[in-house]
């Protein structure tokens, strides 16, 4: 089933080195750009977000199964990250990318159906939602602060920057 769902689905998950580290400091703030034109593995990720198909609440819980256990760095959002719909997401997209990391990310507003699959998967009710290595990290609030301690450094630390999120 999860093989199945991987090659049905996963290519609504978008995965994007969200800007280098070093064109962040080099401004000295925070700049939003996804635009890698030099990344050919994430070039196809750019396309507009197919609707998922409806599905069992087994098939979209394998769903986001998947998306967690193949994308090392996954963010549930509103929007997509070149263009969040909600400053929560923004937010948490701005914390990531802080960090030289692919990150795949779905946009909950295009698919009811998946907000309520990952809704139940997680036990958390609102987003973004942040998932690093499969475990479930929380959301903005969360995301932020972790990176104002020093955790999510640690926590990325052996996410590699070429390593692919599908
Ligand atoms: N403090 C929260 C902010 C997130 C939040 O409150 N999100 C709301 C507004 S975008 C939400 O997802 N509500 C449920 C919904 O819109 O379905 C966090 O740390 O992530
Ligand atoms: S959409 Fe209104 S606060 Fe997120």
């Amino acid at each position: 089933m999860a093989a199945a769902l991987s090659s049905r689905f996963l290519n609504t998950v978008r995965s994007t080195r969200l800007a280098s580290v070093s064109s962040i400091y080099q401004n000295g703030m925070m700049r939003y750009s996804t635009t890698v034109p030099s990344d050919s593995d994430t070039h196809d990720d750019f396309k507009p977000t197919q609707k998922v198909p409806s599905g069992s609440t087994d098939s979209l819980k394998d769903l986001v199964e998947n998306d967690v256990k193949e994308n090392p760095v996954m963010i549930y959002m509103k929007g997509v990250p070149e263009a969040p719909q909600c400053g929560f997401s923004s937010l948490a997209v701005r914390v990531l990318q802080q960090y030289n990391v692919p990150v795949g990310a779905r946009n909950i507003l295009a698919d009811p159906e998946i907000k309520e699959a990952v809704k139940s998967f997680s036990h958390w009710p609102t987003f973004p939602q942040i998932f690093i290595k499969g475990e479930f990290i929380g959301g903005s609030d969360i995301i932020l602060n972790m990176h104002k301690e020093g955790e999510l450094e640690e926590k990325l630390k052996d996410v590699s920057a070429n390593q692919k999120s599908q």
